[in-house]
């Protein structure tokens, strides 16, 4: 009937987002999962993994925007930056608008995402012709295995915990980023809503926790993920830390021109959490 609708009784049960659809681009099934792309007739391009929405051209910045400047503002000082997934490459975008940034590494598992994001979202896949940017195609969890004591900031841009990206919600897998890291090391990762997943959260916190001595709870709004809204896990290896106020501010001209959802109040009230929620995670 011309109407996407992002479906899933196991993880979001009982309710799904539906975006009209104007045209479908492409749809595949890659290596490790079924990829669809289509043009909505209000958010842009969209880009659907095994049936759960990655990112609309409408309002993806939100999502890019914090998972990267919560954690690369949280780090005195990021040369090398590596994102885990991100195939679509709004991360990338993000992490190259930080001056200290040497090295901007990504390793995604599909190489279908990245192809389909150059050839259908131009606005998220530009800075993968950057200068101090660097591929690998492969699964994260291993890739993390050749790495000790090298990057600042590493960002878990991934899909859903049920598929190819598993085993990136496991404390195995935040042992590995904590190796990886360098000594006041920062992470992020896709850490779900509080609206439906707050058990998922306390157990993300609690094993976050375990690993690194600061890990906090942000969020941001999105509509056209589940609930309107998405949180992210901030770890840092540095128990002095403190995540939720930006180690650096640029002037706010600067901000508005750099970003569009991002900036010094906005990042700190993003771990301002209603009473319910802070109950939870404490
Ligand atoms: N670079 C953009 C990829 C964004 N990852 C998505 C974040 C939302 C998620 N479903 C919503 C999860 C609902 N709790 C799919 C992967």
């Amino acid at each position: 009937d011309g109407w996407f609708r992002e479906i899933s009784d196991t993880m979001w049960p009982g309710e799904a987002m539906t975006l009209k659809v104007e045209k479908v681009l492409h749809h595949e099934k890659s290596k490790y999962q079924d990829v669809l792309v289509f043009k909505s007739t209000d958010f842009g391009n969209v880009l659907v993994l095994d049936n759960a929405i990655q990112v609309t051209e409408r309002d993806e910045f939100s999502y890019q925007e914090m998972i990267t400047h919560l954690a690369v503002n949280s780090h005195p000082n990021p040369k090398k930056v590596l994102v885990i997934g991100g195939g679509d490459g709004g991360v990338l975008r993000e992490i190259v608008k930080h001056e200290s940034v040497e090295e901007a590494w990504l390793c995604d598992i599909d190489e279908a995402v990245i192809r389909l994001s150059k050839e259908y979202l131009p606005g998220l896949s530009c800075a993968y012709d950057h200068p101090k940017v660097k591929v690998h195609i492969g699964d994260g969890f291993q890739f993390l295995r050749d790495f000790k004591n090298t990057f600042d900031v590493i960002i878990t841009d991934s899909s859903d915990p049920e598929g190819p990206a598993e085993t990136l919600f496991q404390k195995p897998y935040f042992q590995l980023l904590n190796e990886a890291l360098t000594e006041k090391g920062v992470i992020t990762t896709q850490a779900e809503s509080f609206w439906i997943h707050l058990p998922i959260i306390k157990d993300l916190k609690k094993a976050c926790s375990q690993v690194f001595p600061v890990a906090e709870y942000a969020w941001t709004s999105i509509p056209t993920y589940p609930t309107g809204m998405i949180g992210f896990m901030v770890c840092s290896k540095d128990k002095d830390a403190n995540v939720k106020k930006p180690l650096r501010e640029l002037p706010e001209a600067k901000e508005n021109e750099l970003y569009k959802y991002y900036n010094k109040k906005v990042h700190e009230a993003s771990f301002v959490l209603p009473n319910w929620v802070a109950k939870e995670l404490q």
